[in-house]
């Protein structure tokens, strides 16, 4: 398996060549140069196989050629081993036709954990075999941080760099970054917003100077591929479980990097059946001002209640217009290039695809309690606040009566329990065992300026030997 650039000047990479890297030398980022494909009968037999099962089978072609299949089987089953669930991520049932598919029984309480146990693993198995040290780098609005400390801090070849927005995640998440030891974890608190840390993350694939030559930089975030392709099992395990392929799903995702329901798209382009494709935003709505306006710009960042996805750039979004835009690299650089200056319009026939399979709809703080409280009050089940944006926007889509909606519930509420009291419940989420001494234990992390030189610096003087 290959893969290109969404800009198409940098050259085409292997697996194991994606996995250490982030962004393209081009400034795009890397796809598939080609989707495997299952078949509607390969699709009926995935309802024998457990969560494990099917990542390998999902996963396998994406890594064909760069890890031995035995080996990648492995460090697959151990990765799931250690989440919380039995099924790994459960389907709950909140109405006739509304489930939510349960993605926070992982270590650190969100989805990002499917996909970076798994890449922890990757590169810790990659590097080993390399004898090879890299520094990684991510930025987080208060998810990807942890979840990515936690999938590498057993690896050894590495330093790890997580950016946060000073004072702008939630106290469980900023703790659950702060407080895992290790001379190897750095947390910089950035003075500014998450687009701001994102930003140095990917001026850093430009600017590598503040690295010593033998170190290659890795991302974590979403622009790394592996990241994108371990997101695509959970669909097909939902969908199958819910009748796929002789029944169709739909999909509401709480989006913010649009990484996660960009996997929801290629596991469609794979063969699943899915009907709709809904973008849920809260009201950094930059994803549903394009699908409804056609109009792809940058606006103030709000701070919302639902912090993680307080994004006014989504990163992943390229990845779909590689696709809308017929995969022409040059004319995606022209894109993204003016984009960079100012609005830009998408093409008619853009849009046309997109609307084939997305739908989008914005959700407001205030929606965001009252959909926390009611689905408590009429289903005693407990929303975090981005889930809560995914059931809303599930439930005010328009859609054929036989197709179920699933929203995939990206967090556990006790991640956000301000926002949980703001809704008007009063029960409080309790953290699991695992974390009930996470307000006990001492915090590491380091202020610093929204400044990239100023970032620089600290990483230059606090890589390891
Ligand atoms: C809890 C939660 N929900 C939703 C999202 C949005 O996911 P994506 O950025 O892949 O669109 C994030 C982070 O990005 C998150 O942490
Ligand atoms: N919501 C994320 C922001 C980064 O998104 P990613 O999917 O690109 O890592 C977070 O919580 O950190």
């Amino acid at each position: 398996m290959k893969y290109i650039s969404t800009r198409g000047k940098a050259p085409a990479l292997d697996f194991e060549q994606v996995l250490l890297t982030g962004l393209a030398s081009d400034g795009g980022l890397y796809v598939p140069e080609h989707l495997p494909r299952f078949s509607a009968q390969d699709i009926r037999d995935m309802a024998a196989l457990d969560y494990p099962a099917l990542a390998h089978k999902i996963i396998a072609p994406f890594v064909a050629g760069s890890i031995p299949d035995a080996d990648l089987k492995t460090l697959i089953d151990d990765t799931y081993a250690e989440f919380r669930h039995d099924a790994v991520a459960p389907l709950v049932q909140l109405d006739s036709n509304q489930w939510v598919l349960e993605l926070f029984h992982g270590p650190t309480l969100a989805f990002k954990d499917f996909a970076l146990q798994l890449l922890g693993r990757l590169l810790d198995y990659v590097l080993e075999r390399r004898h090879q040290k890299v520094v990684i780098m991510g930025a987080t609005s208060g998810d990807t941080g942890s979840a990515a400390i936690e999938g590498c801090k057993r690896c050894k070849n590495i330093d790890i760099f997580i950016l946060h927005p000073h004072q702008r995640v939630s106290e469980v998440q900023r703790r659950q970054m702060t407080t895992v030891v290790g001379d190897n974890i750095h947390n910089l608190a950035i003075e500014g917003n998450f687009d701001d840390c994102q930003a140095m993350v990917k001026a850093s694939f430009a600017d590598r100077s503040f690295l010593p030559e033998d170190r290659s930089l890795v991302a974590v975030n979403s622009i790394n591929w592996a990241r994108i392709m371990a997101q695509i099992v959970y669909y097909f395990y939902a969908a199958v479980a819910l009748g796929a392929p002789e029944r169709s799903v739909a999909f509401s995702v709480p989006t913010g990097n649009f990484g996660d329901i960009f996997a929801g798209y290629l596991a469609q382009g794979m063969g699943l059946p899915i009907e709709r494709l809904i973008i849920a935003t809260n009201t950094n709505d930059v994803l549903h001002r394009v699908m409804t306006t056609r109009s792809y710009d940058r606006q103030p960042l709000v701070h919302t209640l639902s912090p993680s996805m307080d994004i006014t750039v989504s990163s992943n979004f390229e990845r779909l217009l590689f696709d809308l835009y017929g995969r022409d690299g040059a004319a995606i650089a022209d894109l993204m290039q003016r984009f960079d200056k100012g609005e830009i319009k998408l093409s008619d026939s853009a849009m046309a695809r997109a609307a084939e399979l997305f739908s989008s709809y914005r959700v407001s703080d205030e929606e965001t309690c009252a959909q926390i409280a009611s689905t408590w009050e009429r289903c005693e089940y407990l929303l975090d606040p981005h889930s809560a944006i995914g059931v809303r926007a599930a439930m005010q889509t328009k859609l054929p009566a036989h197709v179920p909606v699933v929203t995939l519930a990206t967090a556990h509420p006790a991640k956000f329990p301000d926002a949980v009291a703001k809704a008007g419940v009063e029960d409080r989420p309790g953290l699991p065992l695992h974390l009930r001494d996470l307000y006990d234990r001492p915090e590491r992390s380091q202020v610093l300026p929204n400044d990239f030189a100023a970032v620089k610096d600290f990483m230059a003087a606090n890589l390891s030997a």
